[in-house]
């Protein structure tokens, strides 16, 4: 076919049966890694370390637990976290960080937000010089207020900070580890460097799409995990299928408000980091932050939803830092802070709905955004 008839193909309706076969591009998947080293072997951790594990990649896990380290290496399970999933054999744990560390090109951070700066301040100098550093936890840190990547930035030399990027998106560990079709988001600071972790870690079922908006994608990826409490706590009293979506696009606006003052981009709502993981988390019962305020409808405590699993549900924390960065910042955040009242001011689940339900009536895209419109838009003038 001539250059000048292919021109004319590329024009016509690509349902046309002389349309151009479109350019299929198969993910490089984690081919260019030799060695993962994945810290901590909660249900992510583990999830992660199957999937590269899958595509060939030596994947040591790092736990501090003797009894997972011997439930994975000698029966490939990890069954506290993930029940009844058989591990790949390339799934090797340890408990010595230095073990873990050794060698590997890439570094996954799977450590629960609130025990990241005690890690990072006792293992640093194990860190391999040029392995790429990639964070996956998602939360904000108590009294500092920071995010896992402004905590990495904070105590780890400057030297490794080119190297660092952070995971979010709509992912639960076991569909993960299940090989069902995920997609994420993978953010850093060099969009160069994102890619390279698009490219490492990619494969059919794992998607990975790239973005330079790293507080976008760490807001989002935190604030959705409080919203989850508060439609799991709507769904425990049966409150219906219009509260839970009500509450997830209030919430949104709730995360806008925080994250775009916060220096995101508007433009991370729409994606995987930010309206999938929202909704994800707030619909699946596979959630465990969903499942926090389920349960919590149902009559039981926060201490004893705690003290019946070994997981973490990070929006419990989160709830605290982001009632104290709103406050710090004049933002109102009616949803987050009525969970907020329930996890820490003992405020009965159904007393809080009730007070989301009396707010004074407002504008649906009112955000709050000061000069500015919805997400950042200046709104045309009226012509009326
Ligand atoms: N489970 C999921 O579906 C997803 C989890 N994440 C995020 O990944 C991070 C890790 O979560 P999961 O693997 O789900 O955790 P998990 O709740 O399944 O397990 C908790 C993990 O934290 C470790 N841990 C507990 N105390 C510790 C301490 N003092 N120092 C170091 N480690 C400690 C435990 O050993 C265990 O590995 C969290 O930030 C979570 O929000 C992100 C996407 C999906
Ligand atoms: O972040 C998650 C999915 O993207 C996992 O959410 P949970 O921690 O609520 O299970």
């Amino acid at each position: 076919m001539s250059a000048a008839s292919t021109q004319g193909v590329a024009c016509a309706r690509p349902d046309a049966a002389t349309a151009a076969a479109p350019q299929v591009v198969v993910p490089a998947g984690p081919r260019l890694l030799q060695k993962a080293c994945i810290l901590g072997a909660g249900a992510f951790g583990t999830a992660l370390a199957q999937l590269l594990a899958r595509n060939g990649v030596a994947a040591t896990v790092w736990t501090r637990s003797e009894d997972t380290m011997a439930m994975i290496n000698s029966q490939h399970l990890n069954t506290p976290y993930l029940a009844e999933i058989q591990l790949s054999p390339n799934v090797v744990a340890t408990t010595s960080v230095a073990e873990a560390m050794e060698g590997a090109d890439l570094v996954l951070f799977a450590i629960p937000t609130p025990f990241l700066r005690e890690f990072l301040v006792s293992h640093r100098d194990l860190l391999p010089m040029r392995a790429l550093l990639l964070i996956c936890s998602k939360g904000i840190e108590n009294v500092t207020l920071l995010t896992p990547f402004e905590i990495l930035e904070e105590e780890l030399p400057g030297k490794y900070h080119k190297f660092l990027a952070c995971l979010s998106g709509p992912s639960f560990a076991r569909e993960v580890a299940l090989g069902k079709p995920t997609s994420v988001t993978v953010a850093a600071r060099d969009l160069a460097v994102a890619q390279r972790v698009q490219m490492a870690i990619s494969d059919k079922n794992f998607r990975v799409y790239t973005s330079n908006d790293i507080m976008g994608v760490e807001v989002f990826g935190a604030v959705k995990n409080v919203l989850a409490i508060a439609c799991g706590s709507s769904d425990g009293l049966d409150f219906g299928l219009n509260a839970r979506a009500a509450l997830i696009t209030r919430g949104m606006a709730e995360i806008a408000r925080l994250a775009i003052r916060k220096g995101a981009s508007p433009l991370s709502m729409g994606g995987l980091c930010g309206v999938g993981d929202l909704v994800l988390t707030c619909t699946g019962s596979l959630s465990r932050n969903w499942t926090v305020g389920y349960r919590l409808a149902q009559g039981e405590t926060l201490g004893e939803i705690k003290a019946s699993t070994r997981q973490v549900a990070e929006g419990v924390a989160t709830a605290q830092s982001v009632h104290d960065l709103a406050a710090s910042l004049g933002i109102d955040l009616p949803i987050c802070e009525e969970v907020y009242q329930v996890l820490y001011k003992d405020k009965r689940v159904i007393d809080a709905l009730a007070t989301l339900q009396g707010r004074p009536l407002t504008d649906d895209l009112h955000l709050e955004l000061g000069q500015e419109g919805a997400f950042g838009v200046t709104p045309a003038p009226s012509t009326k």
